[in-house]
């Protein structure tokens, strides 16, 4: 299974300044997504056990990819996919480690993260995803025959924790999402 070389850095990856603004969203993403349009909405595509992938099992403390919890969602900012998320939890969590989780449905992940005192956040680490790498072939099947030509999508994760649990969130940036840039500023220009 292909991995990504992810990096505490951005400027690692070769993106553009303003995917790099995105992939550097310091707080909510989802929040940012919202400020960003007139209507944001968390598809769930997917929300059962799996194995995880390669990338994913050291990040969660698995000695090898195992069963895990899996979350798949895309975020649509007015009906336009965005960004697709996929999170991975230990099978070894406990109900009392993530609430929230099993029931989020298509509440946003993040406003159980960012607003739960017991949950401490890792750093960011950054990729550049290529052909051939699972999340890749995740996103294209998420986006069925809109999948958009690309070979490459840039991406970040974050570890968190709460209790004794671990919960991996990664973050793969559709193209997009540099779209929303230019709509905000055409917005904030059109209201003055
Ligand atoms: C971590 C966040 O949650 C977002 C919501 C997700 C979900 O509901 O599965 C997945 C990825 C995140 O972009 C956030 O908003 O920053």
């Amino acid at each position: 299974m292909r991995r990504a070389r992810w990096l505490a850095h951005p400027a690692g990856v070769g993106a553009p300044a303003v995917m790099r603004d995105w992939l550097t969203t310091p707080g909510s993403l989802t929040a940012r997504l919202i400020a960003h349009s007139r209507q944001f909405r968390v598809q769930k595509l997917r929300q059962a056990g799996n194995v995880c992938l390669a990338d994913e099992a050291d990040a969660i403390g698995l000695a090898r990819p195992r069963r895990v919890w899996e979350r798949e969602v895309l975020l649509r900012c007015d009906g336009q996919p965005v960004v697709y998320g996929h999170t991975v939890v230990p099978m070894s969590a406990s109900a009392s480690d993530w609430p929230l989780f099993s029931a989020l449905g298509e509440r946003s992940l993040g406003t159980t993260l960012f607003y739960d005192p017991r949950v401490t956040r890792g750093a960011l680490e950054f990729a550049r995803l290529r052909p051939g790498h699972p999340l890749v072939a995740r996103v294209h099947a998420a986006l069925g025959r809109n999948a958009p030509a690309r070979d490459t999508y840039f991406a970040r994760r974050c570890v968190y924790r709460r209790r004794q649990g671990l919960l991996l969130v990664t973050e793969v940036f559709l193209p997009e999402v540099l779209d929303l840039e230019a709509a905000a500023f055409n917005m904030n220009t059109n209201t003055k």
